[in-house]
């Protein structure tokens, strides 16, 4: 999740260099796939989470009709006039309804979206169409019940009390459900060869885990930790779990939250379809302590983070960009590469991964933004 403004008259939304079309085979090799139903569950997460941050969930007990209800009610809602949808769910501030800007910071995407706080199973916008309203309803107390079931099968992997997770975000009063319902149209920009338009910029989630549901139209990427760009097989009968900021420091960097970000659908002679995505945000209350679990730690271990409370990671994001590295400030050792993640290039830096300067995609510099208007 990121913090949202509302839209602006922002005009320049950025390229980004994409894998070249053989990565797409081996792609999904590359995203872990774990059957949540399955003996040994526990432990396929863990590693799941260890290795990448990011994993493809099978069996997970939701019935499609529930995500297909959703999807349904969204288009229906994203296909009104732009007033209308305002007037509706107010400007994203940072809750409601957004086009193209991303948080007051300046990032841009191709996408419109909504983005919810759910407490105590009720969609805190009760302008919303009732028919919305009642589908994200539906879908956030099917997704709440994945991601306990989740948390309990990382604690287990763990080896700690199953329920010292899944206690931080479900059934806990106050806890801090946010879902994020993303609409990207097709595109109409042609973007050079190997690159794509920036749909949503690459972040971290900084929850304790998130859970996105997507319908067939590919776009998503997730940051291996070799730094390859892979793209994610949509496929709508699984669930994709991120490892978000908050799980890192609690398991003190034994699972990684994973970088990710979304390619703009591009234009297709057969007329691209939309991605629309659901994306279900567990975060603990407020004044949840994040810090190492005392559970996970050896015996001597140093913690990698100084202690926050969740409200303090929250407001200090609002004052980041999507692609900053948000931990840096709550890391302990000294950094060494301006607050980026080990291995990752210094802000600032050429970042093989955008399309930058003319070097990824031969474009000079002043091109390096798609005019959307
Ligand atoms: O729309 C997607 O597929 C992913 C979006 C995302 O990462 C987010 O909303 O945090
Ligand atoms: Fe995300």
């Amino acid at each position: 999740m990121v913090a949202i403004t509302a839209p602006s008259s922002i005009e320049q939304i950025p390229l980004m260099r994409c894998p070249r079309a053989n990565a797409v085979q081996q792609a999904g090799a590359a995203v872990p796939c774990v059957d949540l139903s399955a003996p040994g569950a526990g432990a396929a997460v863990a590693d799941a989470c260890r290795s990448v941050g990011f994993f493809r969930a099978t069996n997970h007990g939701v019935p499609a009709r529930v995500a297909d209800a959703l999807e349904a009610r969204a288009m229906a809602f994203f296909a009104l006039p732009a007033q209308e949808k305002l007037d509706m769910s107010g400007a994203a501030r940072p809750l409601g309804y957004g086009s193209k800007s991303i948080g007051a910071n300046g990032d841009v995407g191709w996408l419109e979206y909504l983005l919810l706080s759910v407490s105590a199973n009720t969609v805190k916008i009760s302008s919303l169409p009732p028919s919305l309203r009642a589908a994200l309803e539906e879908y956030t107390a099917a997704l709440r019940e994945v991601c306990g079931r989740v948390l309990e099968l990382i604690a287990e992997g763990l080896g700690v009390e199953r329920s010292l997770l899944r206690a931080m975000v479900v059934g806990r009063e106050g806890s801090d459900e946010v879902v994020r319902v993303n609409h990207y149209p097709p595109c109409p920009l042609l973007p050079p060869v190997d690159c794509g338009v920036t749909g949503f910029g690459e972040h971290t989630d900084p929850q304790i885990i998130s859970v996105l549901w997507s319908n067939r139209t590919a776009g998503l990427q997730i940051k291996l930790r070799d730094g390859r760009w892979v793209p994610v097989p949509p496929t709508p009968e699984s669930l994709f779990v991120n490892v978000g900021d908050s799980l890192q420091v609690l398991t003190n960097g034994r699972l990684r939250s994973v970088k990710h970000r979304v390619v703009a659908p591009a234009p297709a002679p057969d007329g691209a379809r939309s991605r629309l995505s659901v994306i279900y945000f567990g975060g603990p209350a407020p004044s949840q302590r994040i810090a190492p679990l005392p559970q996970v730690m050896r015996d001597g271990e140093q913690s990698l983070y100084r202690e926050f409370t969740w409200a303090e990671y929250k407001r200090a994001m609002y004052k980041t960009r999507l692609a900053d590295h948000r931990l840096g400030p709550f890391e302990l050792r000294a950094s060494t590469n301006g607050g980026n993640r080990p291995g990752e290039p210094a802000a600032g830096s050429a970042d093989p991964a955008h399309c930058s300067g003319g070097s990824a995609c031969g474009m000079p510099q002043p091109q390096q933004v798609a005019r959307v208007h």
